[in-house]
């Protein structure tokens, strides 16, 4: 009998605590059968109401990218009773359109879980966060509402360098780690080199390792008492105090309104309730409260110690501010301590291209800049492109989705310059100016009262097989890299740690890091301050006029050969244009390229028949639209689209 009660496919279980032998597995397995784990959902806000904040448990999967987190999310979800097994919906907490596309995971996204184990109901709170390096703000402010993390490890990969960035960051905010390794249906899968680096790298026993596939569900359920048991429940919150509850995000719902993402840290919240906000003192009634099972389910009361949305009842995202406190109005209660600040590495240029799009744009830009608060966004006027925004990023991950975000709703109607890092001026006052928008840096005779400039730079880490040393060093070396740390690891692979020009980490270093590893490389990167650098603008010139959203600045020893290509591609995408056009790279007050492209008449009508009215009326229409679009620099028009292929990258 108790053989049936076994699965076949638990050749692969192994004691896992708590289930350390085989007599409370099969307790387990026949608790289940009385008490099912799951809540059915007519019973959710009646057995919830009832749970006591010891049952309580906050947790976040952490990983390197791809080693599995939103692929177990998925599965701990069906088997809590969340989503539905058989439905085709994968991937549920990847909400975004881009995190489907692209299958990576840029939001934290938040979602609840009731579990019934050993005759109680626990309540669950699951965050599935981003795993790539640009989105580690996102996850830091995420760990503030958790106790635990999950550290998986992808069985045939090991551990990565965003695996040992992302354990760092959980350790040192007390959480309790509970390591897992993913992935071990996979015919490369090497568990005991993954279980010995766990112990070598964290410190964490081999014992307490759960092995998991999260593709198949394969012992997936072991972990939910492991959680019950190694993960403490918010024991620093209380629900008898005065309300204190920080925002922790915030997205736009056209319905609705603005929703906040809440850590109830004390007290207790419901249907209107008088808010009060810490920062801006404005007092809101709130419309509605709830949790995410997997989408929003309103609940009666949010109590201390849940992480659950709640509806303020305003449609201005500008009142929204992750890291808030929201108090009862009028209680005086003190403000938690709010979130870091989002320091920006990469900023863009963005213009409509029609410029009566801008109110248009800018409304749309704030809604996304709610969902993620670490965009920085002011407004910004160029002379060729007209008025328009600068938008910062905490890296080029990060940017080109924010890019492809704002393409997805606005298409061809927006014109995005090259990224860019905040560079610094010093003036020999002593004074420091940064400077993020390139056509902003000082060139010619305002260099007079400049002492020197410096950049920023990052210091990477990077692991991949040891065959690939020399090739990586030689890329770094050619990106102005500067070697800091060299290991060998018993496991074959090398650990490199290099200085790097942010400048330069983000020109697709990461794409050519991984074609120079086949694949193999990952990466990890923390901010390293300023250096001196011999850094300069670069301009270009259609007709002896200056294209400022196509300036750039960058290392003396890149200028020359950027400057060649520049003119090259420029005079590509200008092509036909009715008189000649002269076009020129300056740096450093010298012309350093030139192209130029000969007159050209073009007439749409040419091979047209006489005879043919409402079609040659047709085509001189289009003609008139078409250069509608067009942005005229000195007597040259660009069209939008020509600015759109030079600033793709090739
Ligand atoms: N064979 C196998 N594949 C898996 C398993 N778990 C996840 N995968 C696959 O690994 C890939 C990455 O999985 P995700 O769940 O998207 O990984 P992630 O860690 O959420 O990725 P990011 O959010 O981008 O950091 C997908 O193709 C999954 O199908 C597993 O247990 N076995």
């Amino acid at each position: 009998m108790f053989r049936r009660l076994v699965p076949r496919q638990t050749r692969f279980w192994r004691p896992i605590r708590p289930l350390s032998s085989t007599r409370e597995y099969l307790d387990y397995q026949l608790d289940k059968v009385n008490n099912p784990i799951r809540v059915p959902k007519d019973q959710l806000a009646e057995r919830m109401a009832k749970i006591p904040l010891k049952n309580y448990r906050n947790f976040i999967i952490v990983a390197h990218v791809d080693h599995g987190k939103s692929t177990l999310s998925d599965r701990l979800l069906e088997i809590t009773g969340v989503v539905d097994p058989n439905s085709q919906n994968k991937q549920v907490l990847d909400k975004l359109d881009v995190e489907k596309e692209r299958g990576i995971t840029v939001k934290a996204q938040t979602v609840s879980m009731m579990y019934h184990y050993k005759g109680e109901d626990y309540l669950f709170h699951l965050v599935d966060s981003p795993g790539h390096v640009d989105f580690r703000l996102e996850v830091s402010r995420s760990y503030a509402s958790c106790q635990g993390a999950l550290l998986l490890v992808d069985a045939s990969e090991g551990i990565k360098a965003q695996t040992v960035a992302n354990f760092y960051l959980a350790y040192s905010m007390d959480l309790k780690l509970l390591p897992v390794i993913n992935k071990i249906d996979l015919d490369t899968a090497n568990v005991p080199r993954a279980e010995e680096q766990i112990e070598s790298t964290f410190e964490l026993p081999a014992r307490d390792v759960v092995h998991v596939s999260a593709k198949t569900g394969l012992n997936v359920e072991y972990l939910l008492p492991s959680i019950i048991e190694k993960i403490d429940p918010p024991m620093h919150c209380d629900s008898s105090a005065s309300l204190r509850a920080q925002i922790v995000d915030s997205w736009y719902d056209p319905y609705v309104g603005v929703i906040l993402l809440v850590n109830m840290v004390d007290g207790t919240i419901k249907k209107g309730t008088k808010i009060e906000s810490c920062r801006t003192r404005t007092k809101y009634e709130v419309k509605e409260v709830g949790i995410m099972y997997p989408e929003r389910t309103p609940m009666p009361q949010l109590v201390a110690g849940q992480v659950a949305y709640i509806i303020p009842g305003f449609k201005d995202p500008n009142e929204a501010f992750v890291g808030d406190t929201l108090i009862l109005a009028g209680s005086g209660a003190e403000p938690l301590e709010g979130f870091e600040e989002p320091k920006p590495m990469v900023f863009v240029g963005a213009f409509p291209a029609d410029g009566s799009d801008f109110k248009k744009i800018e409304e749309s830009l704030q809604h996304l800049f709610l969902n993620d608060r670490s965009v920085t966004i002011q407004r910004a006027t160029s002379n060729a492109l007209g008025q328009g925004w600068r938008l910062g990023f905490l890296g080029s991950l990060h940017a080109s989705i924010f890019k492809d975000r704002l393409e997805s709703e606005h298409g061809k109607n927006l014109i995005i310059t090259s990224p860019t890092v905040p560079y610094k001026v010093h003036y020999s006052d002593g004074t420091e100016k940064i400077v993020s928008n390139p056509d902003e840096f000082p060139d010619g005779v305002q260099k007079q009262k400049i002492k020197f400039f410096s950049e920023p730079y990052v210091e990477a880490l990077m692991t991949f097989p040891g065959e690939y040393t020399g090739t990586v060093m030689s890329l770094c070396d050619s990106h102005r890299g500067e070697q800091v740390d060299l290991q060998y690891l018993s496991s074959g692979q090398t650990l490199i740690k290099y200085l790097l020009p942010t400048s330069q980490l983000i020109d697709d270093f990461f794409g050519k890091l991984k074609s120079a590893t086949r694949g193999y490389a990952s990466l990890d990167y923390e901010d390293h301050g300023y250096r001196p650098s011999d850094i300069h603008k670069l301009e270009l010139l259609v007709n002896g006029h200056g294209v400022d959203a196509l300036s750039t600045v960058m290392h003396r020893s890149q200028i020359e050969k950027t400057a060649r290509k520049a003119v090259v591609r420029l005079k590509e995408f200008l092509k036909i244009q009715q008189f000649e056009v002269v076009i020129q790279a300056k740096a450093n007050n010298k012309i350093i390229a030139r192209e130029t492209i000969k007159a050209r008449r073009k007439d749409v009508l040419a091979k047209l028949h006489a005879a043919d009215i409402t079609r040659r009326k047709k085509l001189l229409v289009r003609q008139k639209e078409g250069k509608k679009a067009l942005k005229s620099v000195g007597q040259v028009n660009i069209s939008t689209d020509a600015y759109q292929s030079f600033l793709r990258k090739d």
